[in-house]
């Protein structure tokens, strides 16, 4: 059997970018999701969003649910500050295994923590695994009819406080219409929307970021 889309990024990696270079593997998978094959990566419109996002809250503890092959997890680890952590939770072994090594050669390894599982049943078990607090920071990008549930098991397990981020992708494309509702219409949210487009697309998209009130 051939190679799947997301070994061939990793290729694609390995051939043009510089070993210990994340701002070189981000463009690497940009230019081969714009002209070779499109994949569902973050991308660089949104991806600069993000990074101002990112610069601005500049979390100790941030999480991302949905890695895939980890564009947005070098994205975030990136500009992370010294000592800081990133959590990314990624259901499908596959992609966990092409992330895992896109991460690594990207020289992030030290500040990302990959977890395999479903974000379901990983979330309550993230304070006594991994002696987390709270998430400054949570980039939610996996199942999109997910992103309610997950916030609201945020919520429970106590891992938001007062100032926490969620910056949600593709609110309108896919779309996660009842998120937005979710963010848009809850007291303990101050939320804002920035349009953009889909990856490497002229489609509107765009993020959703909302600051948990406490
Ligand atoms: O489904 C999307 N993301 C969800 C990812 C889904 C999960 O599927 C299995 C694995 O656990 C992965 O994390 C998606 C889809 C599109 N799209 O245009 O279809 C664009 C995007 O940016 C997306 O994040
Ligand atoms: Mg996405």
């Amino acid at each position: 059997t051939g190679s799947s889309r997301p070994q061939r990024m990793l290729k694609a990696v390995q051939k043009n970018a510089t070993k210990g270079d994340p701002q070189s593997v981000i463009s690497a998978i940009d230019h081969y999701c714009r002209h070779k094959e499109w994949a569902m990566n973050v991308g660089d419109d949104k991806g600069l969003i993000l990074d101002s996002v990112l610069t601005e809250v500049n979390p100790s503890t941030a999480l991302e649910l949905g890695t895939y092959c980890g564009y947005s997890t070098v994205r975030i680890a990136r500009l992370l500050s010294p000592g800081s952590k990133l959590f990314t939770v990624e259901f499908n072994p596959a992609f966990a295994e092409v992330a895992r090594q896109i991460i690594a050669y990207a020289g992030l390894q030290d500040k990302v923590t990959l977890v395999e599982g479903s974000s379901g049943d990983l979330i309550p078990k993230m304070k006594e695994q991994f002696g987390i607090k709270y998430f400054d920071f949570v980039f939610l990008d996996h199942w999109k009819d997910r992103y309610v549930p997950d916030t609201k098991l945020l919520e429970d397990c106590g891992l938001l406080k007062k100032g926490s981020v969620l910056l949600a992708d593709n609110v309108i494309c896919p779309g996660a219409p009842e998120y937005l509702k979710y963010v848009r219409n809850s007291p303990r949210y101050e939320s804002r929307y920035y349009k953009s487009n889909l990856e490497y697309t002229k489609v509107e998209d765009g993020l959703e970021k909302s600051v948990f009130l406490g």
